[in-house]
């Protein structure tokens, strides 16, 4: 029962803290899996696609009666596995060893497979791709994207070691046919796209960290942060650090010097161990100094005593609306609730996010500071923005948007220029300028997750107050906001 008992955590849509990430990355990040990642994301994803139908076999059938007669407690996410591994996958079996459980489903094994086949016959399918589903195959991303981690090795190790994958080509397009080629990302080095067919994570290069699955927009901060050579980060801070992927690719951008650090905070026990776990996997015992994990509120964290972080990655918990591979969880909400969720949700996140980022810029050495989401919601991104750049405090300190051409400018897409008006009025270019600090991404037309990133950079200007009174400021967030943050945490 193993294999179903860990699937079913995975069934019903995440609520715990954060967003929890797409179904793929809960899946994957969970660290004490004792069957396969990919084992159960397969499993889970078919059921959830199937789910409407295996619901009405299971009512049909009457099943659960016969199940409770005999006083065999099985939850509803269970049994819908159980049923989807007999009717819906290509084995047909359940993959269970001797348990009552079985037995009493096999029992029933010609009731349900008969359901099965009035199903099929009322939508003239032949098989289950047939059948018509919430979800549909574009809610698979259409492009993988993994970074060679040269914290372990290089592109050309990899390359030399794993020549399947030798058909190196530029990626002019999102859209790839087939396995067996992989493409070279434009914008981000080390960056690779791969069919989303591609075997990577049975690669030995996988297992040993080597290579790292990160969507292409989610690697957008490291790069943005670490981009110009003329700033020599050697000290960074990732605020809100796990589950990991952004903590790892900081810390490859950093010189292999023995004071070169990127200090990350994770305040929810549970996913700082699998910040640990990625963090360790990435590094190893070579350059294990290279990343300290506290796990803390970052809030709580006194900037003083980082007097020599020059840059800091915040990416907080979101709505996470730019996930697509959501969609699938999703599909199981109810519209109504869905809409309910909506414009009170995103204030109370963008009030968290405001605060979070307004600690990040009291680093007193500090002078770029990199924030996202992966949010498609202007809420949580532009208008957090000019909130922080209206904020008075955070103006005296000399905190701007950086100029496009330090933000991944060949970029096409901006951030969005009329949330700007507030600061620049009618001034077009103002407004262009201001959009041009920020990056966005478009879930699955840019070949992964809706994505956000803006860009601070502090210029010295002598009117800036002293860095000790903005410390004292930090109080000034009221209590309200402080209770926000409590309740949000439910959210990511
Ligand atoms: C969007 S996720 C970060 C994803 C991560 N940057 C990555 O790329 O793998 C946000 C994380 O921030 C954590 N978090 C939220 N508020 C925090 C705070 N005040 N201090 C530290 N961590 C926080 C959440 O628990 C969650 O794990």
């Amino acid at each position: 029962m193993k294999l179903y008992f860990e699937a079913e955590q995975f069934l019903s849509p995440y609520k715990g803290k954060g967003s929890g990430g797409s179904l793929q990355s809960r899946i994957f990040n969970e660290a004490k899996l004792v069957n396969s990642p990919k084992h159960i994301y397969a499993l889970v994803y078919s059921t959830l696609k199937y789910k409407e139908h295996i619901q009405t076999i299971i009512r049909k059938s009457k099943i659960k009666q016969t199940l409770q007669t005999k006083k065999l407690k099985i939850s509803d996410n269970l049994l819908f596995l159980v049923v989807h591994d007999l009717l819906f996958s290509s084995k047909g079996r359940i993959q269970l060893g001797k348990h009552p459980i079985k037995d009493a489903i096999l029992q029933h094994k010609t009731r349900l497979q008969a359901e099965y086949t009035k199903l099929k016959l009322k939508y003239k399918a032949k098989s289950a791709e047939d059948l018509p589903t919430n979800v549909s195959t574009d809610d698979e991303t259409p492009i993988r994207w993994f970074r060679v981690n040269t914290i372990k090795t290089t592109p050309e190790k990899f390359f030399k070691d794993h020549p399947f994958f030798a058909k190196l080509e530029p990626v002019s397009s999102i859209d790839i046919k087939a396995p067996g080629f992989i493409y070279t990302d434009d914008y981000i080095p080390n960056l690779y796209g791969i069919h989303p067919k591609e075997k990577l994570t049975s690669t030995p290069a996988y297992l040993k960290g080597e290579v790292i699955i990160q969507d292409r927009a989610s690697c957008f901060p490291a790069h943005i942060l670490n981009d110009d050579p003329s700033d020599k980060h050697v000290e960074i801070i990732d605020s809100c650090a796990a589950p990991g992927n952004k903590t790892t690719h900081c810390a490859s951008y950093l010189p292999r010097t023995e004071d070169s650090v990127v200090y990350a905070f994770e305040r929810d026990s549970n996913r700082v161990k699998v910040l640990k776990t990625m963090c360790e996997k990435a590094t190893g015992t070579k350059n294990k100094n290279l990343i300290q994990i506290t796990h803390t509120d970052f809030t709580s964290t006194n900037p003083q005593d980082f007097p020599n972080v020059t840059g800091l990655v915040v990416d907080p918990s979101c709505s996470g609306s730019g996930i697509f591979g959501r969609a699938i969880e999703d599909a199981q909400l109810q519209e109504q609730e869905k809409e309910e969720i909506d414009t009170e949700r995103l204030n109370r996140l963008a009030g968290f996010q405001f605060k979070i980022m307004k600690h990040a810029l009291l680093f007193p050495k500090a002078r770029k500071v990199v924030y996202s989401t992966c949010s498609i919601h202007p809420h949580e991104n532009e208008r957090v923005v000019v909130d922080l750049l209206m904020d008075k405090d955070i103006k005296a300190s000399g905190w701007q948007l950086a100029s496009r051409d330090v933000v991944i400018s060949e970029w096409p897409k901006r951030g969005w220029k009329e949330e700007f008006t507030a600061i620049c009025g009618g001034n077009e270019e103002e407004c262009e300028a201001l959009a041009g600090g920020c990056v966005r991404a478009t879930p699955k037309e840019d070949g992964g997750i809706g994505f956000f990133a803006a860009c601070f950079v502090k210029n010295d200007i002598k009117s800036r107050k002293p860095d000790n009174m903005l410390q004292n400021n930090t109080n000034d967030i009221d209590e309200e906001a402080e209770e926000q943050d409590e309740e949000w945490s439910g959210f990511d």
